[in-house]
């Protein structure tokens, strides 16, 4: 094997989406990816990986191409490597994984390791001879079992809730060993060789179905075993060697052996949370034993200063850290994906995954080109042999061939320095114009920032009831329109009334002229005169008779006196003849003044017939106006009832909403109550965790510099006791604090899921189940509902807060405690004397404790 390169553990973040469950109790995302960046934050934690996928970080289904796929192709090449899922139970790393592969599902690397494995075997296998082995092993309770072996049975499920595989009777267990160049190896388990993409999925289905998984409260299907898929890839090559016709076939080939490990691994787990007990609780035991096997494994190589202290790798710790020898610090390129849920309820374990990935990152592998050692042997002969022939060529030519070389690279130099200072002018060219953008975009995003600031900054307590308000406002609206409505329809109508009035006086007194004036006497008036112009003309008329015909006599005698006389009534008839005609005119006008009596006669029964229609008009229009006074007298009447009514309501609401408000007030002080108490003994918890450094350490200086003085050290001893146990004590009191503070937060959660229910159900015009607390919520006004919606979600996020910040000191607290309990706690005791003088006041300690 040829000296290997450096290569890093590459860490790759999943965060899966909340599950039913985790929606169910309430809980928040508390995990946050920084936009662009592989950087994860959890409250004040901030970790960067290699990639982040998940949640807002780059899609899950690019995590295949970025993180496997090159290993993939380093397999080829001829270089080991390993892929590990690792995180909390239930934190997604089989279904990452793909290990819970089932009815040919392709969701998963393993799935998607088998098909781009056998596609790349399908475009070499003209040249390249291919070799495929499998093998699927689990360690369940420290015991390496064979998920491949056809003659054990596979269980089904116990009454425990347990499915597994059972070893078959009289086969000897497999055995870890290492060969004598460092590679370990699994003797005795079951390598089934495979030729198609078909053969190699039935293994992984088979070893699926067959490894351990249970129920637990946090997984129904939890992997209770760390399970291990390999592949073996062997490849013999055709080389290539110019010039080497004559060596035999063997000469010119090459041999590699690469293998992939695909490592699905149990979930760490509080037994308390996943309510394991018995045989799960056991199981949980023996993972966590090995989980931290493989962190202080972890720990040792991913921290610089121990490196370089050359600290001991405890891989023999356990079965699973002897097995991942290789891919951790040794002969492999391994991919870490480390699985997390970003429920603030399991903040404490997202924590501890994401400072070991983060541990993890610092490990160094050494991946070599794995052939055999006659084809290595036969690469550093053929390597040898072009460097001497490069060496004797470049001693056969001439030393001017050496300055042709320099000119040309001289003039090779130039080219590439002319090439930068043009991308350098473009470049500055284009800065302002980035600049400028720059500015912009940034201008545009602290103005996003302000207004959402803004938004947020509204307190919740104002949105509280904002729904009645609304409608109070749009009923008094309402009324004032009705009303102004109604008074512009009298106004117009009394307007309307008021020209009528008018006009009919007018009318009147029109009449009243007609009247003063009086037509029937006027008629009499005119008649009669016309009469008396008859009969004057018809005396006058006679008289000329009278007169002619004694003219006519006269005209018989013709003498003197009769001319005289013919003269005479001549004058008078004439006069008569003038009378005649001053009557026939007088008759006339009288005619004349008849006709006009007659059209002002129509004039007044036109105006009369007017004043009626007016009159008819007015008695409508008055008729109209008492209506409209009545319908709105009701309307009015039936607002007054409806306002008592609403008032009588309104009451009620505001009865309802106090209630509300003092049940919300006591909630939100329970807690407040809780909150701070998690607060405060979260705070004692830090203050002694970061005194614990310092104090440790004085213990030490005090220790050492007072050998001498034996009381000074006992004290010291004591105090340092004491102290340990004070950071005990206030762990215990955050992890109660946490507890109480979850089981308020399923409280409030439940009862918001309710509500919600409720909301949903009259959304949909259905009526919730008859259960208690769906009968309460049912009962309370939609707006009433709302405002405690809001209210409850409010105290779910500052519980979410106190929850997450609780998990960061436990998670710190867990951390020093391992890293403490790994240099041994003890190791300042220096003889029995002194250890049975701190037991004594121990014992002092406890009694004091329990007698108070
Ligand atoms: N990325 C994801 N998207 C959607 N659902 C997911 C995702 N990851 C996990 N889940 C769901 O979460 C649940 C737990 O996942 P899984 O069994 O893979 O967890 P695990 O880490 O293997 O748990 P354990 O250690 O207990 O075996 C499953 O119901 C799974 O379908």
């Amino acid at each position: 094997m040829e000296a290997g390169e450096d290569c890093c553990v590459k860490v790759a973040v999943h965060v899966r989406p909340l599950i039913a469950d985790e929606k169910l109790q309430g809980c928040k995302d508390c995990v946050t990816i920084v936009s662009g960046k592989p950087q994860v934050q959890i409250g004040a934690h901030s970790f960067t990986f290699d990639h982040v996928y998940g949640s807002t970080g780059s899609p899950s289904s690019s995590m295949f191409e970025e993180c496997v796929a090159p290993l993939i192709d380093g397999l080829f090449q001829g270089y080991n490597a390993t892929v590990l899922a690792y995180g909390q139970t239930g934190s997604g790393k089989t279904y990452t994984m793909g290990t819970g592969f089932k009815d040919g599902c392709q969701t998963g690397i393993v799935p998607q390791v088998m098909n781009v494995l056998f596609s790349k075997i399908g475009t070499l296998k003209h040249q390249i001879d291919f070799q495929l082995h499998v093998s699927f092993i689990e360690i369940l309770k420290e015991e390496v079992r064979d998920l491949l072996d056809t003659s054990s049975m596979s269980k089904p499920e116990t009454a425990n809730g347990h499915a597994g595989k059972m070893t078959s009777p009289g086969k000897p267990p497999i055995q870890i060993r290492e060969t004598s160049n460092g590679v370990i190896t699994l003797a005795g388990s079951t390598e089934v060789s495979v030729a198609t993409l078909k053969e190699m999925a039935a293994c992984l289905e088979q070893g699926s179905l067959s490894r351990a998984t249970g129920s637990t409260n946090m997984n129904n299907q939890s992997s209770r075993s760390h399970a291990i898929f390999t592949i073996t890839l062997e490849q013999m090559r055709k080389l290539n060697i110019p010039g080497d016709s004559c060596s035999n076939d063997t000469m010119n080939e090459e041999y590699l052996c690469a293998k992939l490990h695909l490592v699905d691994l149990a979930g760490s787990e509080r037994a308390k949370r996943t309510g394991s007990d018995g045989l799960r609780f056991k199981e949980g035991v023996h993972i966590n034993k090995g989980l931290l096997a493989l962190g202080n494994v972890i720990s040792a190589l991913g921290d610089e200063k121990k490196r370089k202290e050359g600290v001991h790798v405890p891989y023999r710790d356990s079965k699973l850290t002897r097995l991942l020898q290789d891919s951790l610090g040794g002969n492999s390129r391994t991919v870490m994906i480390a699985c997390i849920s970003p429920a603030d309820i399991n903040a404490e374990e997202t924590l501890n995954t994401l400072k070991y990935a983060n541990r993890a990152r610092n490990i160094q592998n050494k991946p070599v080109i794995n052939r055999d050692p006659m084809s290595n042997e036969m690469l550093k002969m053929r390597q040898q042999l072009e460097y001497l022939q490069a060496e004797l060529c470049a001693r056969a030519g001439a030393s001017s061939e050496e300055v042709q070389v320099l000119k040309e690279r001289i003039t090779w130099l130039e080219a590439a320095n002319e090439d930068l200072c043009r991308e350098l002018h473009e470049y500055r060219s284009r800065c302002p114009i980035v600049e400028q953008s720059e500015r912009e975009a940034y201008d545009g995003s602290t103005y996003i920032v302000k207004t959402d600031a803004v938004k947020r900054s509204l307190p919740i307590t104002e949105a509280e009831y904002p729904m009645s308000e609304t409608v109070g406002d749009s009923r008094e609206m309402e009324e004032v329109a009705k009303e102004w409505e109604h008074t512009l329809l009298q106004n117009s109508m009394d307007r309307e009334l008021h020209e009528l009035n008018k006009r009919l006086q007018q009318k009147e007194s029109e009449m009243k002229l007609f009247g003063i004036s009086d037509a029937e006497v006027l008629k009499q008036h005119f008649g009669r005169k016309i009469m008396e112009l008859e009969d004057e003309k018809r005396v006058v008329q006679r008289e000329r008779d009278c007169l002619l015909a004694e003219v006519e006599n006269l005209a018989a005698n013709t003498d003197g006196q009769t001319q005289k006389l013919e003269d005479i009534h001549a004058q008078k008839l004439k006069t008569l003849e003038a009378q005649i005609l001053d009557l026939k005119k007088k008759q006339e006008s009288q005619v004349q003044l008849l006709k006009q009596k007659q059209k002002s006669d129509e004039a007044a029964k036109r105006l009369q017939d007017e004043i009626q229609c007016i009159k008819a008009q007015k008695v409508q229009l008055q008729q109209r106006i008492k209506q409209e006074a009545e319908q709105f007298r009701q309307w009015k009447a039936s607002r007054e009832k409806e306002l008592l009514q609403l008032k009588k309501e309104g009451r009620r609401n505001e009865y309802e909403r106090h209630k509300l408000q003092a049940l919300n007030h006591r909630q939100k002080l329970v807690l407040q109550r809780k909150t701070e108490e998690a607060a405060m003994a979260t705070k004692r918890l830090k203050e002694l965790l970061e005194a614990r450094k310092t104090s440790s350490r004085e213990t030490l200086v005090t220790m050492n510099g007072s050998g001498a003085n034996g009381q000074g050290n006992e004290k010291s001893l004591q105090r340092w006791l004491d102290h340990e146990l004070e950071v005990m004590v206030k762990e215990h009191e955050v992890r109660f604090e946490y507890e109480k503070q979850s089981q308020v937060r399923a409280a409030l959660a439940e009862e918001l899921a309710m509500l919600k229910q409720v909301n949903e159900f009259a959304a949909k015009g259905l009526s919730p189940p008859r259960k208690n607390g769906f009968a309460r919520a049912s009962s309370m006004s939609p707006n009433a509902r709302m405002a405690k919606i809001a209210s409850l979600e409010n105290m779910l996020s500052i519980s979410s807060n106190s929850l997450v910040a609780m998990a960061s000191q436990l998670s710190e607290a867990e951390e020093r405690e391992r890293a403490f309990s790994n240099r041994g706690r003890w190791n300042q005791l220096r003889s029995m004397g002194e250890a049975k003088n701190l037991l004594q006041y121990m014992f002092n300690s406890v009694a004091d404790a329990r007698s108070c």
